[in-house]
């Protein structure tokens, strides 16, 4: 039976658009012949039978796709400095023990920024302090550029800077000067001119005004994409075999690296610490530069050792404000299964909160929510006049009421207990901050357990559907404690996709 031909004749030919270029094109030719109708027969047949096979073929695919476990999609959530990008890294470390190996010199570089960065702190201090006492600057003007605690209002006493800045100190702070040219090259080596990540780095100022109108002078570094970063400190891995991975051996030779000019200035840097009128500056202006992010003041010894490769807690440690979105992926087998996940970790910097992350929304199976509970007497570096742990909890209020993660699970990490713990044991009060939490006793675990309460009844209050509390406690700069949560969320994350999957 001429089947295609046939009917495709007699569909065109009568046809009152026959004329029309596409007819045309699949018309039959005019006065074929037995034979050539035969051959071409045979052709479509042949043609049909291809076009069906690759049919099978997508259809195939589809049906495997579908059966395969999907990537699991988690986005992280929190404030600026919760520990996002900290956590992300914790979730490299659960993938592989290995996973800084190519990263550590591009690390060293960061610590060796975050070093120089406290380092400035003190010396602005001192000049300033310095400045007050001959008379130059009025205390009004005297502005660390830093976030202070919450103690200090608008109607807080002006600070006393009254400590004496001696001779010997002022000759100190001479001899570290030249540090801040480290600084200057380490920021042109990971952000050439030009680039995006040069102006994002650039305009990054971290003060204690809010972000219009910012010009504070210290500036917080901050990079778009991990990637490109990294990939300048290659230059520093080299051939030598000194390291513990052997892959990630930095060029200690080389004339340029900051890390020599750091080790000349370890006992200075050493002496600066612990000097008495700095603490009692540092005490004055009411700054915990220990519980600040990137601290390592207090191992200066080792970490500017001319040898010095940092470990995995100290990568953890190491502070680089994150701009824009990083995607992390990998693969992860789940606990008592050999199935495998590919998942997707999102984290996104936090500069336009709502508007960078919705577009993450859609289609998320978990969000890892990080509220730090240190934050508890602290203000926001972008806005002085609000208490993080209150913009915590505003902010847990928004994404759990939200309508469009309504299927989403939400895991809260109330981060930053180390911090937290030595805060409260350094006879910080909380209820002088979290006022609702009256004369209770300012032990770790009342506090701790007030405040796991306080977020869960919000969950439970503003769900648009019932959801179960998830909620730990976290240190994230603490790997082996970290590990361990993060293996029972992810396995938490797959059961509950499992089981939605199941009743869909
Ligand atoms: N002591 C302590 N430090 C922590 C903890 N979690 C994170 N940090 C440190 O806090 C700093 C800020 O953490 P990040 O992970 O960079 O914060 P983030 O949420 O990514 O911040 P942005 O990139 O600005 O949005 C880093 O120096 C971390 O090492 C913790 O549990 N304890
Ligand atoms: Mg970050």
């Amino acid at each position: 039976m001429p089947k295609f031909s046939a009917l495709r004749r007699r569909s065109i030919r009568g046809d009152p658009e026959r004329d029309d270029p596409l007819s045309r094109a699949i018309a039959p030719p005019e006065n074929e012949s037995q034979e050539e109708y035969a051959a071409r027969l045979a052709t479509e047949e042949e043609a049909q039978k291809c076009s069906d096979a690759i049919d099978e073929e997508i259809n195939r695919q589809r049906l495997e796709n579908k059966r395969a476990p999907k990537s699991i999609r988690v986005l992280l959530l929190g404030q600026s400095e919760s520990g996002k990008s900290t956590t992300l890294k914790n979730f490299q470390l659960i993938d592989s023990s290995k996973a800084f190996r190519h990263e550590r010199a591009s690390w060293r570089a960061v610590i060796q920024l975050n070093i120089v960065r406290s380092i400035r702190l003190i010396l602005d201090l001192i000049t300033e302090a310095h400045a007050h006492a001959s008379g130059d600057a009025s205390p009004a003007q005297i502005s660390t550029g830093f976030p202070r605690l919450l103690t200090e209002s608008a109607d807080s006493p002006p600070i006393q800077t009254q400590s004496k800045v001696t001779p010997d100190l002022l000759k100190l702070r001479m001899r570290l000067l030249p540090l801040q040219q480290v600084e200057e090259s380490l920021l042109r080596k990971m952000t050439p001119a030009g680039s995006a990540e040069f102006e994002a780095t650039h305009l990054s100022p971290m003060t204690n005004r809010p972000y219009k109108g910012r010009s504070g002078k210290f500036k917080e570094v901050a990079i778009n994409s991990t990637a490109q970063w990294k990939g300048a400190f290659g230059r520093l891995i080299a051939t030598a075999r000194a390291s513990m991975d052997s892959a990630a051996d930095i060029d200690f030779e080389d004339p340029n690296d900051p890390g020599v000019i750091l080790n000349a200035c370890a006992e200075d840097i050493s002496k600066l610490w612990n000097d008495p009128t700095v603490k009692s500056l540092l005490k004055a202006h009411r700054i915990r530069l220990e519980s600040m992010s990137g601290f390592f003041l207090d191992s200066i010894n080792r970490v500017t050792g001319l040898r010095y490769i940092p470990t995995d807690d100290d990568i953890l440690r190491a502070r680089l404000k994150t701009l824009g979105v990083s995607e992390h992926r990998f693969t992860l087998k789940s606990a008592g299964s050999m199935v495998s996940h590919d998942w997707r970790v999102y984290d996104v910097g936090v500069h336009d909160l709502w508007s960078a992350w919705a577009p993450y929304f859609d289609d998320l199976d978990a969000i890892i929510f990080l509220a730090p509970l240190s934050g508890f007497d602290e203000v926001l570096v972008e806005d002085p006049s609000v208490n993080k742990l209150e913009d915590s909890i505003l902010l847990w209020k928004h994404v759990v009421s939200n309508p469009l993660l309504k299927n989403t699970q939400i895991v809260l990490f109330l981060n930053k207990i180390d911090l937290f713990r030595a805060k409260l044991e350094a006879g910080i009060r909380f209820s002088e901050f979290v006022v609702s939490y009256g004369a209770r006793s300012n032990d770790y675990e009342s506090t701790s357990n007030y405040i796991r309460k306080k977020f869960g009844m919000l969950l439970k209050q503003h769900s648009p559907v019932p959801r179960i509390y998830y909620s730990h406690l976290t240190s994230m700069t603490d790997s082996k404690s970290t590990q361990h949560i993060l293996v029972n969320v992810k396995d938490m994350v797959i059961r509950e996709m499992l089981q939605k999957s199941s009743l869909v």
